[in-house]
């Protein structure tokens, strides 16, 4: 699904409007009943609806969901702005007045926000996506009286949650702290921005029916995963494929107290399809990995606790694939493997954890990495590696701007993990929960995305694909044994479950 900017987001009203044709006026009727429609199958009509308006079409869409709630039997109340207002929030002031006179009240300062009822719901239609500025004023404490009620409170935002910029960083602005968020159509990039965990609650997408032929045509740098998407890269197996169609993968991780991490992967590559798996681990790894997954071939290096030969492997087999880093430790002997596996082996492979915290450590080894590679940092591997930025737009930037000039795709890992690709394109994954935020998670992606490369998808298509699996896998984990309750094992038990019910 296309992630569309602000500007974009008034083309598409624009297209719609005079092509579907419908005029401006009844395109705000239907998107504000689809938000009375979201309301009244949330929330009974015990709860009065106080609804802040501002004086542009996001305040219209307020004035609308007035109406239309009490023409539902709610007790709704439009606050409004005073000033030169928009044509369409002009006619929808005069159609609201013109029935329930007094239902609408002025707002000129903060004195007037009404003291609310214990089940009020609060609809904040201040601004939306035409905000060009940050809020100021007395305005920001209304943003900031609104958000004192947010523990008494439930606040719906329209749109956007007022002073929340839909294209970049919000920090240190008045933002609305929405408990729900109902926008139209679209993820906005600003939805998925961790900094803005506190403004946009749950986020609801409500079609509004813009026309199709700007969704489809127009083209859009940022990507939301659907399943749409993931059902066009999956590749069922072929009725006659063999172990060799399926790729031979070596994996290299694990180091004295880390091997769990090696076997982690292990299984997870396993479990994701690939034909042939060796694991490189050092020699005080060999009966844990032979004993923990029987179906994995074996390697130990000629050192005991930390691995210093596997860039000797890929001499001796043709190995479609290479997947480096889950509990590799960092030793400088370690490194120097590393450096030359670079030299050798010059296919999309497949490095994470320690692989990346050496190569933060020696950043010349980044431009060796072979093109088309997956490197999956999280945060912290991230910051080390390309350095701090200000906020999560600025990272995003970096993000993208590291995967042109490397070459590689870069996942930047967490809720909705990012991943850059060469092309200038970034997608986002929805699928996952916080029962992932636990050790050894990343490691089971790390075999996941060697599998799917083993397998001979394209390294973009397995890093999306991958990455909906693995989240997927986590939320199946989660619905049976709690967030709390799994661990980063059972990711890869539900693996099997999530090809059956997540492609
Ligand atoms: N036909 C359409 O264009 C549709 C628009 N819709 C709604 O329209 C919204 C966008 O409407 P608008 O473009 O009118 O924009 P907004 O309603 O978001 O706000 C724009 C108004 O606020 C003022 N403003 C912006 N930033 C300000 C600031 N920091 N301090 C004070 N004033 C500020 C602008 O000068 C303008 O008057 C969407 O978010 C959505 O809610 C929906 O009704 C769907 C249809
Ligand atoms: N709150 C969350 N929502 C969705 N996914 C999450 C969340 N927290 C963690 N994850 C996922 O879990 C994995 C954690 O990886 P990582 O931090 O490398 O763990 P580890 O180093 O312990 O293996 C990532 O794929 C990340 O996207
Ligand atoms: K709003």
């Amino acid at each position: 699904m296309k992630i569309f900017s602000a500007p974009q987001v008034r083309e598409a009203d624009a297209y719609t409007i005079q092509h579907e044709p419908v005029s401006s006026l009844d395109l705000m009727e239907r998107a504000a009943s689809r938000c009375s429609a979201w309301i009244e199958e949330h929330f009974s009509p015990k709860h009065p609806v106080y609804i802040i308006c501002g004086k542009g079409n996001n305040g219209g869409d307020g004035l609308a969901i007035v109406r239309q709630l009490l023409l539902h039997g709610y007790d709704a109340t439009a606050y409004t702005i005073q000033g030169a207002t928009s044509p369409d929030h002009t006619a929808n002031l005069l159609r609201l007045r013109e029935s329930y006179p007094d239902k609408v009240h002025p707002l000129n300062d903060l004195q007037e926000f009404p003291s609310l009822p214990p089940d009020a719901l609060i609809v904040d239609a201040l601004f939306g996506t035409g905000l060009n500025k940050p809020i100021e004023g007395w305005m920001g404490g209304v943003i900031h009286h609104m958000n004192n009620l947010r523990q008494k409170h439930t606040i719906i935002a329209i749109d956007m949650p007022s002073g929340l910029r839909a294209d970049s960083t919000s920090l240190h602005t008045p933002v609305v702290q929405a408990h729900h968020t109902l926008s139209f159509e679209t993820w906005k990039l600003a939805f998925l921005m961790p900094e803005n965990a506190a403004f946009v609650g749950q986020v609801h997408i409500l079609p509004i029916g813009l026309h199709p032929d700007y969704l489809t045509h127009t083209p859009a740098r940022f990507h939301l995963t659907d399943l749409e998407t993931i059902r066009t890269i999956y590749q069922p197996r072929d009725p006659f494929g063999h172990k060799g169609t399926y790729g031979h993968a070596l994996l290299i991780a694990g180091s004295y107290g880390k091997m769990g991490a090696a076997l982690l992967s292990a299984r997870s590559c396993l479990r994701a399809g690939v034909g042939l798996l060796t694991c490189h681990v050092p020699a005080c790894g060999y009966e844990i990995m032979q004993l923990g997954e029987p179906a994995a071939m074996c390697i130990t290096d000629s050192e005991i606790q930390h691995s210093t030969h596997f860039h000797l492997d890929i001499a001796d087999a043709s190995y479609t694939t290479v997947g480096i880093g889950p509990g590799l430790g960092t030793h400088q002997q370690t490194a120097l493997a590393l450096e030359k596996l670079l030299e050798n082996f010059r296919s999309p492979m497949v490095l994470d954890a320690d692989a990346l915290n050496i190569i933060s450590v020696y950043p010349y080894l980044l431009y060796r990495i072979p093109q088309g590679s997956i490197i999956t940092p999280h945060p912290k591997e991230f910051e080390r590696l390309f350095g701090k930025t200000a906020n999560d737009f600025e990272r995003l930037e970096l993000l993208s701007s590291k995967s042109q000039e490397l070459g590689i795709y870069i996942l930047l890992k967490g809720r909705y993990s990012a991943m850059a690709c060469p092309d200038g394109a970034v997608y986002f994954n929805p699928t996952g929960n916080p029962g992932m935020a636990t050790g050894g998670s990343g490691d089971v992606l790390t075999g996941i995305l060697t599998a799917l490369l083993a397998q001979r998808y394209t390294p973009k298509a397995a890093i999306i694909l991958g990455v909906w699996l693995h989240g997927f896998a986590g939320d199946l984990a989660a619905a049976s044994l709690s967030q709390e309750g799994m661990t980063a094992g059972d990711i890869t038990t539900h693996l099997g479950a999530a090809f059956l019910q997540g492609i």
